[in-house]
């Protein structure tokens, strides 16, 4: 089970701070949509170049044009590139066929699909690498979570991995670790703690303890 820090409110100075603290204990970062919208693709190359080892995810949460924005992100560094579940097949289709030319990875996020079972098991077809279930904030302000849809995809993905994303905490982590997930997503989680590298720390040693 692998542990991606999602860093969503900061720009790429504080982004760099935090991954300066936390990167021996994640597998994983997460260039979040707010600061793709702030910053640009810029964000995701400076992660990159100021972290070489780590695996950099770009949250662009694609809903159209597939290839066309993942060639993108690609080409500013990103390893793993984020696709919406409620997209078009064609738009995931074109997104897989262009990651796949540089050996990069899809994951998609299935935030705000009615039919979370059905549609996992759509994309999964489509040879996507992630399928992930996520309370956003909205849901998150509602008071949602994802914990049950883990449960639910997990038993009919048979070929991509699984992951959840959407206020885990480290008091919901050990549900979320009983749910074996291949990757856990952690933004406020970690970045809202007092002692950014203690959480990290903590979190990491659960989920490699699954
Ligand atoms: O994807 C996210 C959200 O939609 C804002 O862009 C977050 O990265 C994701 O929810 C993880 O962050 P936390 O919910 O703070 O753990």
């Amino acid at each position: 089970m692998k542990l991606q820090l999602a860093l969503d409110l900061v720009d790429i100075a504080g982004a760099k701070e935090i991954v300066a603290q936390v990167a021996e204990y994640i597998d994983v970062v997460e260039i979040g949509t707010p600061i793709v919208i702030n910053e640009g693709l810029h964000a995701v190359r400076a992660i990159k170049d100021a972290f070489p080892s780590l695996t950099v995810l770009a949250d662009l949460k694609i809903m159209d044009a597939g290839g066309y924005e993942v060639m993108k992100a690609v080409e500013a560094g990103a390893d793993i590139v984020t696709v919406l579940g409620v997209s078009a097949d064609s738009t995931i289709r074109g997104a897989v066929l262009e990651a796949k030319k540089t050996n990069k990875l899809i994951l998609v996020d299935l935030i705000s699909v009615k039919d979370i079972k059905t549609r996992a098991a759509e994309v999964d077809a489509l040879g996507v690498d992630y399928i992930c279930v996520h309370s956003g904030y909205d849901h998150q302000a509602e008071g949602i979570n994802s914990f049950a849809d883990l449960q639910a995809i997990k038993s009919v993905v048979k070929n991509a991995k699984t992951a959840i994303a959407g206020g885990i905490k480290l008091s919901t982590l050990p549900e979320v670790i009983a749910a074996n997930p291949d990757l856990v997503i952690v933004g406020g989680g970690i970045t809202g703690e007092a002692d950014i590298r203690a959480a990290a720390a903590e979190m990491k040693r659960l989920v490699s303890q699954a």
